[in-house]
């Protein structure tokens, strides 16, 4: 039977851009994006959407209100249904067993068990979450246990691998689209039914259908490469530092082996975002569950090459600074993870600001997409700072990057956001503090020309020269 009704549990980063482009592309479905929170449905349904993803307002609009909807109605959504997306966050456990390692499948179970307390019909039921492998199961035995007459479920596996800043693209061609389900009729029918859905903008070759537990652990598995690539990178980095190689360089030799391939390859001062840490985390647990502890470490190994590229670049910062940041005003460059997004889910630039406070240093604060008041619950909540007032005493947030220079000694960029490779240095350095230092946390900038103007510069994975009359009696030749 064709899909005629779509219902999503979770409008976040996943089910909005997910939901919105189906019922883009398939005009004849209802798609309903269902979530508990009220402030959420009430600014998908307004003219401010409640994420920032370039094109993501235009999808949206053309088709919110005809076949896609917001709701708070969670009840009526998975009534209507015949497949429902389960698209809730899956956060690091914060207590219990597993704490700070395992998943919390708390919002996965309890969307579970609203599916099996309302549904009065078949359902397909999609988990869209990331999730431990063997996950599926515990929705099913949910489902089965409280099973009413006459109704079926098929649960099926369908990892979303969009990233964000890039969302709607990659949703419209993605690289392939991963099902997994079980190998019986009924469940190869329901594998049917959604691809069915996804072949209305991609070729069924694209579409990769796989037992459960390989999808689910698929997607486990794919941010771990991906994370492990940039920890490689990163820790490559350090070596180029020490040594006079330049990483970009590198990056560049090795890419062109199409065996390694150019992609996710940029050093950086780390990364970010929701899903790296937390999923590896979970891949980890999961090993030592298994009893596979040598696997454990082998990709623990990838967080702690994290951990230590952001110590390592915000110490930078300080002992470049001679040593103290004690009452010196910083401006801080980008908030967000990563450009083109206003998540701040694990950005590095908390790590580098929350160490920078914690050593005395006025922080002035730009980004263009990230909220005032997102900034201030991140530096707030888990506590360096007693309350948003304590926070407000060292940090100003600005309205551009020019007032956010201003008179301080030292600019970090934490972010690559593309308007921070087009401002006036010139006229930024002018206003600085001197001597003035820009330290470039994301290999944005052109640091020749930025030493030329007078800065001193520090970036990731190169050593910079400064030309002789710029060079200070007390710095060494080549090093600043
Ligand atoms: N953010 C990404 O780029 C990304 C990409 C791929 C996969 N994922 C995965 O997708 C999942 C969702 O991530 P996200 O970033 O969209 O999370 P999010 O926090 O932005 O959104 C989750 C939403 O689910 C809602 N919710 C929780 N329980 C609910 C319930 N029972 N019924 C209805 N709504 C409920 C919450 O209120 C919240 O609005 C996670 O498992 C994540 O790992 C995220
Ligand atoms: O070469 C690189 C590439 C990325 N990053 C950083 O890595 C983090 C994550 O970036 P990215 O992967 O582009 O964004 P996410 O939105 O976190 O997407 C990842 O996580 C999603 C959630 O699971 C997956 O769906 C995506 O496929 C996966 O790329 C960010 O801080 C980036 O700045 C680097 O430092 N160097």
């Amino acid at each position: 039977m064709p899909i005629k009704n779509i219902c999503c549990l979770g409008a976040g980063y996943v089910g909005g851009p997910t939901c919105s482009v189906i019922a883009l592309k398939c005009p004849e479905i209802k798609v309903t994006v269902a979530d508990l929170s009220k402030e959420r449905i009430k600014q998908w349904n307004s003219d401010r959407l409640p994420i920032y993803e370039p094109g993501l307002d235009e999808v949206v609009m053309s088709c919110r209100g005809k076949n896609l909807f917001f709701t708070n109605d969670v009840h009526a959504a998975i009534l209507e249904a015949d497949l429902i997306f389960i698209s809730v966050n899956t956060p690091t456990k914060n207590f219990g067993n597993g704490k700070g390692r395992a998943a919390d499948l708390k919002y996965v179970e309890s969307a579970a068990r609203l599916i099996a307390d309302i549904a009065k019909s078949n359902k397909i039921v999609v988990e869209k979450s990331t999730v431990p492998v063997r996950a599926a199961e515990s929705i099913s035995k949910i489902l089965m246990a409280n099973q009413k007459p006459g109704i079926t479920y098929q649960i099926l596996s369908n990892p979303e691998f969009l990233a964000e800043g890039t969302a709607i693209n990659d949703l419209l061609y993605p690289d392939r689209v991963l099902i997994g389900g079980e190998e019986s009729p009924s469940g190869k029918e329901a594998i049917e039914a959604l691809c069915s859905i996804y072949e209305h903008w991609i070729t069924r070759k694209n579409i990769l259908t796989t037992n459960t537990w390989s999808s689910e652990l698929s997607k486990l598995a794919a941010n771990a490469l991906l994370a492990q690539r940039i920890s490689s990178i990163n820790s490559l980095s350090a070596v180029c530092e020490a040594t006079g190689a330049d990483i970009s360089e590198v990056a560049r030799a090795v890419g062109l082996d199409s065996r390694i391939g150019p992609k996710f390859l940029q050093a950086s001062i780390g990364f970010g975002g929701s899903c790296f840490q937390k999923d590896i985390l979970n891949l980890v647990y999961i090993c030592e569950c298994l009893n596979l502890p040598e696997v454990a470490s082998y990709w623990q190994q990838v967080i702690d090459m994290n951990e230590y590229q952001k110590s390592r670049f915000t110490s930078k910062v300080i002992e470049s600074l001679f040593n103290t940041v004690t009452g010196k005003n910083i401006c801080i460059l980008g908030f967000a993870f990563k450009k083109n997004t206003g998540d701040t889910r694990e950005s590095p630039a908390i790590y580098v600001v929350k160490t920078l406070l914690d050593e005395g240093a006025s922080l002035k604060i730009y980004d263009p997409k990230v909220l005032e008041s997102q900034i201030i619950e991140d530096l707030t909540y888990p506590a360096i700072c007693e309350s948003p007032e304590e926070v407000m005493k060292n940090v100003m947030i600005c309205k551009d990057a020019y007032s956010a220079a201003k008179e301080c000694h030292a600019i970090v960029i934490c972010t690559e956001w593309d308007e921070f490779t087009a401002l006036d240095y010139n006229k930024i350095y002018s206003e600085m503090m001197k001597p003035a230092y820009i330290f470039d946390g994301r290999k944005i900038l052109d640091h020749q020309a930025l030493v030329d103007i007078g800065f001193y510069v520090q970036t990731i994975g190169k050593r910079l020269n400064r030309p002789a009359e710029l060079r200070c009696w007390n710095s060494s030749p080549g090093v600043i």
